[in-house]
């Protein structure tokens, strides 16, 4: 007897994920079906499918994140994000923003949140169909070459480029991302243009999609931090393929603390598919 499974779907900047409620851990998780369920021809569709589950984990490192949580107190919810190859993977930004839209929706909390993700406690608060969402802090940026490589949940490449508009991001992101340096646990590649001395514009080829996508959220955020790094600001403007996003951050040393990444996330539409 085939299963029915109800879902929704967001998307945060054209970023867009199948949404799942798993409190009742009732979702028959395996690759193939994420795999399937991501399609968007043989399935409902999307960048990633993420399950939102009752945070059962016991707390690490939770200060930097939620002060207020102690001991074994609980956060929301967990947040659980696999890649549209069906495999779990890292943090997603957009994703997370989009998950902290859905929890609104299923009334989990008011109007600010704390919840658990791969890469720890994230804070977020959401008004008027905007998501403000805390990332984990960053403790450096390297370089390779003229380039940088760092961690904002998900590891990231970033590259300085003219054009971005007329830009080859799937040759040249699949080239980087299948690199010797990078192929065993792959890389998030972005492309980034400053528009201003307040905007840059991202494109990002992403791993686990293994295509460019309209938004990638983390990329984003590192693609934003190099620029900040370098015009010595406090917050950048940043245009993707799917919308406007905002990230704000402090200074710290080789890296940065207090980072937020702010931008609209929706919700598309739901349904049920049957498995
Ligand atoms: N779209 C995401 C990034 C998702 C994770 C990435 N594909 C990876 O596997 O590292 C975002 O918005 O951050």
């Amino acid at each position: 007897m085939n299963k029915q499974i109800k879902f929704y779907k967001y998307q945060g900047t054209g970023n867009d994920f199948v949404m799942i409620d798993n409190r009742d851990l009732e979702f028959p998780q395996s690759t193939e079906l994420i795999e399937k369920l991501c399609d968007r021809r043989f399935g409902i569709g999307g960048d990633g499918l993420i399950l939102l589950e009752n945070d059962d984990s016991p707390r690490q490192n939770a200060d930097d994140f939620a002060p207020t949580l102690k001991g074994d107190e609980k956060s929301d919810f967990k947040m659980v994000y696999f890649n549209s190859d069906g495999n779990e993977s890292t943090m997603c930004g957009n994703g997370g923003r989009c998950i902290v839209a859905f929890a609104h929706f299923l009334d989990i909390f008011e109007d600010q949140t704390t919840f658990d993700a791969i890469d720890g406690l994230h804070r977020a608060e959401i008004k008027n169909g905007i998501v403000k969402l805390k990332m984990i802090d960053v403790i450096d940026i390297n370089n390779d070459g003229e380039d940088f490589v760092m961690n904002t949940g998900s590891p990231h490449y970033v590259k300085y480029v003219e054009m971005l508009n007329n830009y080859n991001v799937f040759k040249n992101g699949n080239e980087i991302r299948n690199s010797p340096t990078y192929k065993a646990e792959g890389i998030n590649v972005n492309f980034v243009e400053a528009l201003s001395d307040k905007e840059i514009f991202v494109r990002t080829y992403e791993r686990g999609v293994e295509d460019e996508t309209y938004s990638c959220g983390t990329g984003v955020t590192a693609s934003a931090l190099t620029f900040m790094d370098k015009n010595n600001q406090t917050s950048v403007a940043v245009k993707v393929l799917g919308g406007k996003l905002k990230v704000y951050a402090e200074k710290n040393g080789a890296g940065f603390n207090n980072i937020w990444l702010e931008g609209p996330a929706s919700q598309v539409f739901s349904g049920t598919i049957s498995i």
